[in-house]
């Protein structure tokens, strides 16, 4: 079985893949404590369903891209099954992996799975779990984006120690940083603030591709 939040269609909402029109399940539950975290509602509510059962109602969008999250898609325990059964579906093109990567399983790379990436930054929770992004990054990279959530500079900090474990991955994929949404704050304040701070750090312009790509559904109030 399956802890399903919810499930719905829109665009993809974040990182290089902006855009892409996709139909949407959010997994429920996550063990970690974000602040700023702007799924709250998933971490507790959901609805148990069979793997055939979701497949089915997801079957009905008819829409080939599929993003999976969450609150945080890695803690069920049968996601890989779930994976692999949708892999195989005909009618499935891509599936997205929406994740913070606090655990490592090599077993969720069915056929037509990538990685989206984001390591929560010390702005939002204080447990580095950096190590598994790097493992990611080099077991699978062709399918695996990485996107840098910047609240302030310790955030870019962050980031910038991981680019350097592994700065050839990034050169080729380029630097994805995306602005944090602080409730009660405007968010095209933040994404203002995240350039100032990129102009700051100008240095980084020149040895990456760097993109500051916010939440896109955010900023256009949609799911
Ligand atoms: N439109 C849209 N795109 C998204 N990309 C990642 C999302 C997430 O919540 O992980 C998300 C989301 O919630 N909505
Ligand atoms: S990992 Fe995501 S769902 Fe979990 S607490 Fe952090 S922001 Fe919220
Ligand atoms: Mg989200």
């Amino acid at each position: 079985m399956l802890k399903v939040s919810e499930i719905f269609t829109s665009i993809q909402g974040e990182g290089v893949d902006v855009g892409r029109v996709a139909a949407f399940v959010r997994f429920s539950g996550c063990p970690l404590g974000c602040r700023f975290c702007d799924t709250e509602y998933a971490k507790r509510e959901g609805k148990e369903i069979s793997i055939a059962e979701l497949i089915s109602k997801l079957k009905k969008f008819q829409i080939p891209d599929i993003v999976v999250t969450g609150g945080e898609p890695l803690v069920q325990e049968n996601i890989a099954s779930f994976l692999t059964t949708l892999s195989k579906e005909l009618w499935v093109r891509k599936i997205f992996i929406e994740t913070c990567g606090f655990v490592f399983k090599e077993e969720i790379f069915a056929g037509k799975v990538f990685l989206n990436l984001s390591p929560k930054p010390p702005s939002m929770i204080g447990t580095d779990y950096s190590r598994f992004l790097l493992q990611y990054i080099r077991f699978f990279p062709e399918r695996v984006n990485v996107k840098f959530l910047i609240a302030d500079k310790t955030d870019l900090s962050y980031a910038l120690k991981i680019v350097k474990s592994e700065p050839e991955f990034f050169k080729i994929k380029g630097l994805v940083f995306q602005p944090v949404e602080i409730p009660g704050k405007p968010y095209p304040d933040a994404v203002k603030q995240v350039l100032s701070l990129i102009f700051k750090n100008r240095s980084i312009l020149s040895q990456f591709e760097v993109k500051v790509i916010p939440q896109v559904h955010k900023l256009l109030g949609i799911k």
